[in-house]
């Protein structure tokens, strides 16, 4: 399975951020996104994940899993609940190679709302494998992870690739993941494309 975007625009609120976004992420690879702070990574991610309507092209959501910056888990329910639910809603049924995966072993009677930071980080992450779907659509997972579970999350997302799956990854960090290419989204910056309604736009340029 390749995702393919083509001519892809990308709005927050009511600002076009991104204009003309093109790129392919066959099976097996990872695409890293590039860019300063405010470069538009998080909208394009949220556009390719169906949250925020596209203004131009298309994208295919049902494709897709999203780890957002924040964890969206149900703080009152337990680890064990949460994943359990999870897996009920993406008709997985197992979710003991997450658990493994994630080291959430320990956590799995603990209620969300009292883990740290990383922990819950761990958590909504090993909701991703529980989906089942082939895209993985990833912004800044790291965060709050020490060493250790970085190391875990790589590995866990390396073995996605290596099942055929496939990821577009806003990090700062390197992952090592084999073959992941990079793809900076300041050359689609909004503000750098002409306007099509200004007629004076490219006489400005
Ligand atoms: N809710 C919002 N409404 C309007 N504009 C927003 C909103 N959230 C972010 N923006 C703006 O959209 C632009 C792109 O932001 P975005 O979060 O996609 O950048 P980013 O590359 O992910 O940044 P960072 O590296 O800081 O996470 C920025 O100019 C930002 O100020």
């Amino acid at each position: 399975m390749t995702l393919t975007i083509t001519d892809l625009s990308c709005r927050r609120g009511e600002t076009t951020v991104l204009h003309g976004v093109t790129f392919a992420v066959g099976a097996g690879e990872a695409l890293v996104l590039r860019g300063a702070n405010g470069a538009g990574k998080t909208t394009l991610l949220r556009t390719l994940a169906g949250l925020t309507p596209p203004m131009t092209g298309s994208v295919v959501p049902d494709l897709c899993a999203y780890a957002a910056h924040a964890d969206g888990l149900k703080g009152q329910l337990t680890v064990a609940e949460n994943l359990t639910f999870w897996a009920h809603v993406f008709g997985t049924r197992d979710i003991a190679p997450a658990v493994v995966a994630f080291d959430l072993a320990p956590l799995l009677s603990r209620r969300v709302a009292d883990l740290s930071a990383g922990q819950k980080r761990r958590a909504a992450l090993a909701r991703l494998p529980l989906t089942g779907r082939p895209v993985w659509l990833l912004d800044e997972p790291t965060v709050s992870l020490d060493a250790d579970n970085v190391a875990r999350f790589a590995a866990a997302a390396g073995a996605h690739l290596a099942g055929g799956g496939s990821a577009v990854i806003a990090t700062h960090i390197d992952l090592g993941l084999p073959g992941a290419a990079t793809l900076d989204v300041s050359r689609f910056a909004a503000s750098h494309a002409p306007d099509a309604h200004d007629p004076f736009a490219e006489a400005v340029e």
